[in-house]
């Protein structure tokens, strides 16, 4: 299979280095300078989980690609850039990848192929040009977006991913809605807390952190339910424990940005609960409240226009 990954950062350069491996499968990133060359002069090299070095092709140009699949793996705040570029391409299906919710809706608004949904647990760190450290075994969830994906388009990304040994759960329509909404909990509930307080997951797993984290769950549950997913706010309560126990000693993506002064996904995670349950009337006081923070934040560093 022709695969594009838009994004070639922390977790596109580990799929895209996975999916690499496979003799049937033809690669193509797509990043910025530095890492683009690096990978063009002496491969891709991960380290980690499993270490090995791949040479997939690489460009700094999304522009008039083709291939069967495009998988997009930039931040979210990226994604309608990367969508301008990839619509001047051809590809017979998308996948999201990312956190936070509106990617799909973006992408489909600017390609004409099917559009899945996915979400991955695979954990990764680009930490230096050429090279990406594998650091969380994981799963991914791909699904058909309605209304411009299908179960077929779902179960051929799906085989093309498992073909490298990747763990795929391949769900129909509804099942990726509740999968997107599932990790929506989680990420609300740990990114901007432990990027607030400066604490690693593990720091959520008891009192005062389950204090927080529940009514943030809980708050998100109640949006998806309005919104028409299946979703019980103790499901979701114990999605967020879980993933608070299995990355105890990581840091959120969230608490890395902050660190680095960059940009954080705020607004698709907490910002996203906050305008969807504003339209069905529902208060949701601790997802605003952390949506606020965060904003403040970044408005203060010039991290985002003020009134954005
Ligand atoms: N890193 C991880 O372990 C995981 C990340 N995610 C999600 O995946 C998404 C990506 O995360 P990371 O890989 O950590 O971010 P990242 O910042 O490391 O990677 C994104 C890359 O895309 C590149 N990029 C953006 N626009 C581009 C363009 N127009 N042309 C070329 N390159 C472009 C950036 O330069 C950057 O290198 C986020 O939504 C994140 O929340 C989800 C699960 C795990
Ligand atoms: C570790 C985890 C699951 C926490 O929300 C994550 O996805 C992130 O850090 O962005």
């Amino acid at each position: 299979m022709e695969i594009v990954v838009f994004g070639a950062g922390s977790i596109g350069s580990l799929l895209g280095a996975l999916l690499a491996r496979v003799p049937d499968h033809d690669v193509t990133l797509v990043g910025r300078g530095p890492h683009v060359s690096a990978i063009r002069r002496r491969g891709l090299r991960v380290e980690g989980i499993e270490s090995f070095t791949v040479e997939p092709q690489a460009t700094t140009d999304g522009t008039d690609l083709a291939a069967d699949l495009v998988l997009v793996t930039v931040k979210a705040y990226d994604t309608e850039a990367a969508a301008r570029e990839l619509r001047t391409g051809e590809f017979d299906a998308v996948c999201s990848l990312q956190n936070g919710m509106g990617n799909e809706e973006t992408l489909a608004g600017y390609l004409d192929c099917p559009v899945l949904g996915g979400t991955t647990s695979y954990g990764a760190v680009r930490t230096d040009s050429g090279e990406v450290v594998w650091n969380g075994a994981g799963e991914i969830a791909v699904g058909p977006w309605a209304p411009r994906g299908d179960d077929e388009t779902a179960a051929t990304v799906g085989a093309a991913m498992t073909a490298a040994g990747l763990e795929v759960d391949v769900v129909d329509g509804a099942g990726i809605r509740r999968r997107l909404w599932e990790k929506l909990a989680v990420n609300a509930a740990i990114n901007p807390t432990t990027a607030l307080a400066r604490v690693e997951n593990g720091a959520l797993g008891d009192e005062p952190g389950t204090d927080l984290v529940e009514p943030i769950a809980r708050e998100v549950g109640a949006t998806a339910r309005a919104e028409g997913v299946t979703l019980s706010d103790e499901a979701l309560v114990d999605a967020v424990g879980e993933v608070v126990t299995a990355t105890a000693e990581n840091e959120s993506s969230m608490y890395a940005d902050v660190q680095a002064a960059r940009r954080t996904e705020i607004d698709v995670i907490n910002g996203y609960v906050v305008e969807r349950a504003r339209e069905h009337g529902i208060d949701v006081p601790t997802n605003r409240t952390l949506w606020t923070l965060l904003r403040a934040w970044e408005a203060e560093r010039g991290l985002r226009a003020i009134d954005a």
